[in-house]
């Protein structure tokens, strides 16, 4: 299981002396959308320069133009580049298609989507690398939590890997860690905590104590 950090709210600089400070906890480090839509992709290719030994995803949540806009951060050097489940098919198989040729992974960003089940199955129909279970800020400010559809997910996800976010902190992570996802996503809980590298870490030890 991967521990993924995601950058959401930070300018690039802030953001690449942040992720010094926690980096031996994380394996993936995502280049959040507000982040991305602040400094484009360019913010892929100076982290990919400082932490080369790290994996890096762009959260694009392409909804059209999947190829091109996929192919703009892979080229730029991404890892993952996500895009939303909600979207028409033909958009995520034009990013499954251009991530293949880069040898790199596509997450299909569930956001929103309503028949969970169905979209899984249309999603590995087409060969997404992976589905991510993905309740918004939006939503979390609302009261709502990913555990629920990540057991849905869990239950009727055959072939692609599987990622899940949405305010995951050190004291729900075990919860999601019981389900073994392929990456547990976190971002607030470290980026705003007032001991980043401790609840880092705290998320790190109740991964190292699950299931790998
Ligand atoms: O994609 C996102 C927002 O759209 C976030 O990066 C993701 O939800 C993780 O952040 P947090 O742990 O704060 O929910």
């Amino acid at each position: 299981m991967k521990l993924q950090l995601a950058l959401d709210d930070m300018p690039l600089q802030e953001a690449i002396s942040f992720t010094k400070k926690v980096e031996k906890y994380i394996d993936v480090i995502e280049i959040g959308t507000p982040f991305i839509i602040d400094e484009g992709v360019n913010a892929v290719r100076e982290f990919k320069k400082e932490f080369p030994a790290k994996e890096i995803l762009a959260d694009l949540k392409i909804m059209d133009a999947g190829a091109y806009e996929a192919e703009l951060a892979l080229k730029a050097g991404a890892d993952y580049v996500t895009v939303l489940g909600v979207t028409d098919v033909l958009t995520v198989k034009g990013c499954v298609e251009m991530a293949d040729k880069y040898n790199k992974e596509i997450v299909v960003d569930m956001i929103c989507v309503s028949d969970l089940p169905a979209k899984i199955k249309e999603m590995e129909d087409v060969k997404a690398h992976f589905v991510s279970v993905h309740t918004g800020a939006d939503q979390q400010a609302a009261g709502r939590e990913p555990i629920e559809d990540l057991k849905i997910m869990t239950a009727h996800t055959k072939k692609a890997k599987i990622s899940v976010a949405g305010g995951i902190s050190s004291r729900t992570a075990q919860m999601y860690v019981d389900l073994n996802p392929d990456i547990l996503i976190v971002g607030s809980a470290i980026t705003h905590a007032d001991d980043p590298a401790a609840e880092a870490k705290a998320i790190r030890d109740i991964m190292d104590g699950g299931k790998k």
